[in-house]
């Protein structure tokens, strides 16, 4: 059983808001001229990743408030409950297990008394042989030649991962290319097959349910593309596998059930890349790197379930966050990589964070009365610098960012890495030190600038500072640190649920418009005006109708 505790009425919860006061006048600066053990203390080292969390404002009793804060809810009682495959995601009577996945200790997992590791291990054999056949060239096409091109097409977690993963490791490429496609737009499957050839392209139809109607328009244009072009229907084998938990879905459009990878119903779609979903990633760098990357997320894994909450990165990043979301009042997060190969990193966690914690009912079917999951977003660094930074420094809303950075790059290309990590550190420099009125004026004194003018244009070149960031700095991205940098993401959202008191692995939120569009598309079958619906979405229909 999850604990079920309204954060806002413990002991420590009073004691922060208290202390939130207190702490709410004061200025990182102060706070760092007036402790100089700031980083020792407010950092945190596991295998290649350095979690520096200093520059937020928290002193030594903040973090003390917010450990009790994470006792009091029963984190620990809960990482408990989901690695023991305790039924949590209770709306859907499932349990939350993508850390069976990458289980690579093998220690039992039980489901319902059942050890799901002997079928975890089969297929990832499955998945080894499979992509070893494609990779080398023994599976061969219709017309015997090796494949060349892997479409992946699914959407959701069964998208964001795989594409986001791929990219971050494509400096581990083989020679396989690779295509996604995931939105119901023709266009993009329309175009995806331009680049591909029916003799040499394998597609992977992912999808959890197999139902999902992007993903089953795409397989089916994917699937008649492959006959109009030359395959027949028992070539279909040689080129269309499945990843799913449904067998019956996957026998109904036609796919052989030996070319199935399956997973299970206590893999959530936002944490399946580590499931058969992932095969797209064993294609494009090989089954030895993929395994890599379950490796260094089961040893987040273990550090998650058994070090201390205050040494635990997952637990800290999660408190650091709610100190901000609830005391604050912060509404967004930035999740900003100094890494141009992470660059759908902030995209795959705004699955990952926002379907997962943007809920407002609470564990016992309440409407909660505080803030809960974040809204996500970012970009690249250092191009959101020249695009959406002057918010983050100027403007009126208080944004706290993950700063994310390898110390080695992949491309060590001249002065390239240290132009990008000179960005990397003086961001977050500037992001608390700010800039004051004083250094501004002498500033434009210096420049020889006159004193009307200076005092003009002062206003509009001083930086308040004091704003939170967060520095993740990584030896190098290799496969194994970055599946540790996303599983520490992924318990993060889950530590924030079980203070938030909420169900963070069901996805309610997106069955609405789903079922609406669903009663929509047979009205736009024909030609009639249609007038169910308010006047603006009739409006908008009968438009569309005469347009189109
Ligand atoms: O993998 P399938 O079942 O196609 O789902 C794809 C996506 O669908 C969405 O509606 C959500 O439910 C996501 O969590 C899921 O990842």
């Amino acid at each position: 059983m999850l604990p079920n505790i309204n954060f806002t009425t413990t002991q420590s919860y009073k004691y922060l808001t208290d202390h939130y006061i207190d702490i709410v006048s004061k200025n990182l600066k102060e706070l760092f001229e007036a402790d100089n053990q700031r980083f020792e203390k407010f950092s945190l080292q596991f295998d290649d990743i350095l979690l520096d969390y200093s520059k937020n404002r928290v002193d030594d009793e903040t973090v003390a408030l917010l450990i009790q804060l994470a006792r009091e809810c029963g984190v620990n009682k809960a990482i408990e409950a989901m690695y023991s495959g305790e039924k949590i995601n209770v709306t859907e009577g499932r349990p939350v297990l993508h850390i069976a996945l990458r289980n690579r200790s093998n220690t039992p997992v039980y489901v319902d008394g059942k050890d799901v590791m002997p079928d975890v291990n089969g297929v990832l054999d499955h998945m080894k042989e499979f992509s070893e056949a494609i990779i080398n060239g023994k599976w061969t096409g219709y017309t015997g030649k090796a494949i060349t091109d892997v479409v992946n097409i699914g959407i959701g977690g069964s998208d964001l991962g795989p594409v986001m993963v791929t990219e971050a490791l494509k400096a581990y490429k083989n020679h396989l290319t690779m295509h996604f496609v995931s939105n119901v737009d023709g266009t993009h499957i329309v175009e995806t097959l331009k680049e591909v050839d029916p003799e040499t392209t394998l597609f992977l139809i992912a999808s959890k349910t197999f139902t999902t109607q992007e993903t089953m328009g795409n397989a089916h244009s994917a699937r008649d593309w492959f006959i109009e072009n030359g395959g027949k229907d028992e070539d279909v084998a040689k080129h269309f596998v499945a990843l799913s938990t449904n067998t019956e879905g996957v026998e109904k459009f036609g796919i052989d059930t030996n070319n199935m990878f399956e997973f299970w119903d206590w893999v959530g779609g936002r944490y399946s890349l580590w499931s058969a979903i992932g095969l797209s990633i064993s294609l494009s760098i090989g089954f030895d790197n993929f395994a890599e990357l379950l490796d260094g997320a089961h040893a987040m894994d273990n550090h998650f379930k058994d070090a201390p909450l205050e040494q635990n990165l997952p637990a800290i990043l999660a408190l650091i966050g709610i100190w901000h979301s609830n005391f604050f009042e912060a509404e967004t997060e930035a999740i900003l990589p100094y890494d141009q190969y992470m660059h759908r990193f902030a995209a795959y966690f705004q699955q990952g964070d926002m379907e997962s914690n943007g809920k407002h009912v609470d564990r016992n079917g309440k409407h909660v009365d505080y803030q809960t999951g974040p809204v996500i977003w970012g970009e690249p660094g250092t191009n959101g610098q020249h695009a959406f930074y002057q918010l983050i420094h100027q403007g009126t809303k208080l944004i706290p960012c993950d700063f994310i950075a390898p110390a080695q790059s992949h491309n060590p290309l001249g002065e390239h890495h240290n132009m990008l990590l000179s960005n990397f550190f003086a961001q977050t420099e500037a992001l608390m030190n700010g800039k004051t009125e004083e250094e501004v004026i002498a500033e434009l004194k210096k420049a020889g600038k006159a004193d009307e003018e200076i005092s003009k244009i002062a206003p509009f070149k001083v930086f308040e500072g004091n704003r939170p960031t967060n520095s993740i700095l990584v030896k190098k991205i290799t496969p194994r640190t970055l599946g540790s940098l996303i599983a520490m993401y992924e318990h993060k959202i889950f530590v924030q649920g079980i203070i938030w008191n909420i169900y963070s692995f069901d996805q309610w939120g997106v069955e609405l418009g789903k079922q609406l569009a669903g009663k929509i598309l047979p009205e736009l079958k024909d030609d009639k005006e249609v007038t169910s619906h308010d006047s603006s979405t009739n409006g908008l229909i009968n438009q569309y109708k005469a347009w189109r």
